[in-house]
């Protein structure tokens, strides 16, 4: 974990607590919920990722020394850095599961704490949702074109900074297998693999010499990188010498790494080279500036590639910098709040609010999701958020509902999920999700509908707001 506490935030969260710890409001309910707008890379879905990361924040959040020492040059009373002092995430979160598939407009996650508690912890909160969900959508749509091959991160390098630590652990809820990230591996509990670099063959006097050496120290994992100085006439001819001296010793090779040049052509030829020496064992994975698409185009060409290294593109979320998630206001001191907007699609939902998923009988998603007011069992109707003349009769449809408590009194309600247990579990609500959500291009759009109460206090609400201005 990297060390966090209370100053991670943004500076006019502590400015407001200010004016609310002053005027006396410092212990009233808030609910906050967080969402998203768009789904990225023009995609059909998104991965919820970084749930269990932002509870082990929560649970040990305070201000340090440090933290107070700094505050108290920032125009702060004393009595409220002292409140300060004593502070510690003591809200409820209801969310939806990590490794979910979820959609713009549903809350994926509600915050009910006190109003100062629920604004320190928002730029947390955003900063690890946003970038893990951002991360884990962008894994899982390179594990559905890699149709089962092993996909391997080799980020960490390109990151923006230390994102990189959270995009390994992302990386692998999406779909990855492992990663060479090895900080990740230790904190994560996830695999972690590693080849070798251009310079460990640049560094010896010969290729075959640099392989040699490698085999017999790691005589259980080598995977030779073949392309430094000519793939085809030295790399490929240099590794199979050394898988066949393994095999004398009771070896086999694991792999090879083609990291340049075609890779369709390159890695059809090594598969020859290799079956030929009787090396079919030895597996072929390939790395350079891979992406969806371009793991799509190689096994549209019937690469024969059995893992992939990808780095930039899944790291930094390429060609999307952010996932634009927000944490709005919902309700407040007994009252239903609402954010109005001159776009009629930004104007928030206000309320304590539930999330109901439509399935089929045999669990497949029928496509949508329903935002109701908490207590209401069973909507009859789906509207849409804005448009009066859409709607659907859902009252007989199967549905379940997503948002449950998760944290409560500095608490996990729940054991911490492992990793692999949110890996299956996205794989698995994949499966769920019909594959026309999930193709490249224009896929189906997930609809994301209100029930007939949300949608009345919304517009009365507005229209108070409305009226108030007149
Ligand atoms: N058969 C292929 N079909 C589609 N894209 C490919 C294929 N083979 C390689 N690519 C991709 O094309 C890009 C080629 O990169 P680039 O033009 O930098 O060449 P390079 O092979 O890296 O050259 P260098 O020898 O300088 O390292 C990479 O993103 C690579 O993954
Ligand atoms: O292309 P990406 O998807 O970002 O994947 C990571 C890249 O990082 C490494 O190259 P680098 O030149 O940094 O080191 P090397 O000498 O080990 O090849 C690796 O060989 C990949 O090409
Ligand atoms: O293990 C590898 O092959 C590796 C790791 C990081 C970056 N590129 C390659």
């Amino acid at each position: 974990m990297i060390d966090i506490s209370g100053t991670y935030t943004d500076q006019y969260q502590l400015t407001m607590g200010q004016v609310y710890f002053s005027k006396g409001e410092a212990e009233k309910t808030a609910i906050f919920d967080y969402f998203f707008r768009k789904l990225p890379f023009e995609g059909g879905f998104a991965i919820f990722a970084g749930l269990e990361t932002l509870l082990d924040y929560l649970q040990d959040l305070k201000f340090s020394d440090k933290d107070l020492e700094f505050l108290s040059t920032q125009n702060f009373s004393k009595e409220y850095l002292d409140y300060l002092r004593s502070f510690r995430f003591r809200g409820k979160i209801f969310s939806m599961k990590e490794g979910d598939v979820v959609f713009p407009g549903a809350p994926v996650l509600r915050v009910e704490a006190n109003i100062i508690e629920a604004q320190i912890i928002e730029t947390l909160l955003l900063n690890v949702l946003n970038f893990q969900t951002l991360i884990a959508t962008k894994a899982a749509r390179m594990a559905i074109q890699a149709k089962g091959r092993m996909l391997i991160d080799f980020g960490l390098r390109r990151a923006q900074g230390f994102g990189g630590y959270h995009a390994s652990r992302a990386a692998v809820i999406g779909g990855f297998e492992a990663t060479s990230n090895t900080r990740a591996g230790r904190d994560f509990h996830i695999p972690v693999s590693g080849t070798m670099a251009h310079s460990f063959i640049q560094s010896y006097e010969n290729e075959l010499d640099a392989f040699r050496d490698f085999a017999e120290i790691h005589p259980k994992n080598a995977i030779l990188l073949v392309d430094t100085y000519d793939t085809l006439k030295s790399g490929l001819p240099n590794a199979i010498k050394v898988g066949k001296e393994m095999e004398s010793r009771g070896h086999k090779l694991k792999g090879i790494r083609l990291d340049s040049g075609d890779l369709a052509y390159l890695s059809r030829k090594s598969r020859e080279m290799l079956d030929k020496a009787g090396l079919d064992y030895v597996k072929i994975s390939v790395s350079n500036q891979l992406d969806e698409h371009l793991i799509k185009s190689l096994l549209d060409q019937e690469a024969p590639i059995d893992i992939f290294g990808v780095g930039t593109s899944l790291v930094t979320g390429k060609p999307n910098a952010a996932l634009d998630g927000v944490y709005k206001l919902s309700y407040f001191k007994n009252r239903p709040r609402i954010k109005l907007s001159e776009t009629i699609a930004k104007v928030t939902l206000p309320h304590r609010k539930q999330v109901y998923r439509l399935l089929d009988d045999s669990g497949t998603f029928l496509g949508s999701d329903v935002v109701c007011v908490e207590g209401e069992k069973n909507p009859e109707m789906m509207y849409h958020p804005y448009d009066p003349l859409k709607f659907r009769f859902v009252g007989e449809v199967e549905k379940e509902e997503l948002l449950s408590l998760v944290m409560e009194d500095q608490k996990r309600v729940h054991k911490k999920t492992s990793i692999k247990e949110i890996k299956e579990f996205s794989k698995k609500r994949l499966d769920q999700l019909p594959t026309e959500y999930k193709r490249f291009f224009n896929p189906h759009i997930y609809k994301v509908g209100i029930s007939g109460k949300l949608r009345d206090e919304r517009n009365s609400l507005i229209e108070e707001h409305k009226n108030k201005r007149s």
